[in-house]
């Protein structure tokens, strides 16, 4: 079998570089072209040492790379891709959108939260939200995925069985997440800066992140019907990991036993979501450079609630993992193929 011809839009970004690490190991790809602004005409080995004398490719600008493959995966800062991805959807490519331009469906809360206007909404409307596991069968039959966000990942696995089987009563959600300075990205700003966020941990954008009505969003399409949550990011001073927490109040009459039940079964035949057994709780050291996310539950009886903990690296489940993915069920590909099932971190 040929092999698939595919660009990287963006590549010399975080999530275009840990793509390409990822792209190399997969046994049906042929990079073709790889593409950034500034470094057009360097090779990739000067932005990132890591890959001298495994393999380099000279950065190429956008619309090259574009034209010399199949399928891009566009790594970009928000609103710098609707544009780009009418190119590629001209020209008949097959596009996974990594930043953010296409998971909102409604499009006025896209303007409100990103202050970005749309353009082609069409193309909006033909974008399938790329949780894997939610819009499996979706994203095998679309040219154009928009990958998730990286707390929202974490995030709506972890709720996905509680709030899809009515265990919960969704209301208004709390949850509390972490993330590890790499969700940034490669431009460093004083708030991530290592001496000022090593050995120093805290909330930001408290109740106003632009991940909010995406995770709302989509717990509406799982069935909560109009839910409101308080969401609460916090930096971590780790380089990759999302740790996320849902306190959520459990419907009258559902014990423990069944909860746990019906999250195991939900991910059992899933490759890269674990429901860990009861008791035991997840880890982001245990995640990190894989595309695992593990969920750990627990009922806390004096409160009714059920407390749900997830955990997925940012870099892979998160963004570029998640992205390969969605590029195997695209291209009907093993899911699996050339991703990283487990990679103990220590
Ligand atoms: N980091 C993470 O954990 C996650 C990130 N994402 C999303 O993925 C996207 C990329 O994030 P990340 O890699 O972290 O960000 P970075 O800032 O690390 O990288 C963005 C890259 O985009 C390049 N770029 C900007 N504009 C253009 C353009 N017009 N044409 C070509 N290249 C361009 C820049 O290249 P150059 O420097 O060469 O100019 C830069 O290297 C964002 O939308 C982000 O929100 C999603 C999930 C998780
Ligand atoms: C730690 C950190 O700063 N994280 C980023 C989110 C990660 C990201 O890149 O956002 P998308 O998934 O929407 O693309 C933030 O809070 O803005």
């Amino acid at each position: 079998m040929s092999k698939i011809k595919v660009g990287v839009i963006g590549a010399s970004g975080f999530v275009g570089a840990e793509l390409t690490k990822i792209l190399l190991n997969h046994p049906d790809v042929e990079i073709t072209g790889l593409s950034s602004m500034n470094h057009v005409g360097k090779p990739l080995s000067e932005v990132y040492p890591a890959f001298t004398g495994q393999y380099d490719l000279n950065f190429n600008n956008n619309a090259t790379v574009i034209e010399q493959a199949d399928v891009l995966f566009l790594c970009l800062p928000h609103g710098e891709s609707e544009n780009l991805v009418k190119q590629c959807m001209d020209q008949s490519k097959k596009v996974i959108d990594v930043g953010a331009d296409f998971r909102l469906k409604d499009l006025d809360l896209y303007k409100e939260w990103y202050g970005v206007d749309v353009e082609f909404p069409a193309l909006h409307e033909q974008a399938v939200y790329g949780l894997s596991e939610m819009n499996r069968e979706e994203i095998k039959r679309t040219k154009l995925v928009a990958n998730p966000g990286c707390y929202p990942t974490s995030i709506l696995l972890g709720l996905y069985p509680a709030i899809s089987n009515k265990l919960v009563a969704p209301g208004s959600l709390i949850i509390d997440a972490k993330s590890g300075v790499t969700g940034a990205g490669k431009a460093l700003s004083e708030g991530t800066n290592y001496a000022l966020k090593n050995e120093g941990f805290n909330a930001y954008k408290v109740a106003t992140h632009r991940h909010t009505p995406e995770i709302e969003e989509k717990l509406k399409l799982m069935g909560a019907g109009e839910t409101k949550v308080s969401f609460v990011p916090h930096l971590l001073p780790a380089n990759r990991g999302i740790l996320s927490t849902m306190y959520v109040d459990i419907l009258d009459g559902i014990d423990a036993k069944s909860i746990q039940n019906i999250y195991e079964n939900w991910y059992e035949d899933e490759p890269f979501v674990t429901v860990l057994k009861a008791g035991k709780l997840p880890d982001i050291s245990h995640v990190q450079h894989s595309n695992q996310c593990q969920i750990g539950l627990t009922i806390d009886k004096r409160t009714n609630r059920l407390i749900i903990v997830s955990v997925i690296d940012n870099m892979q489940k998160g963004a570029a993992g998640q992205a390969v993915q969605n590029f195997n069920l695209m291209l009907g590909i093993d899911e699996i193929k050339g991703l990283s099932m487990v990679a103990p971190s220590f």
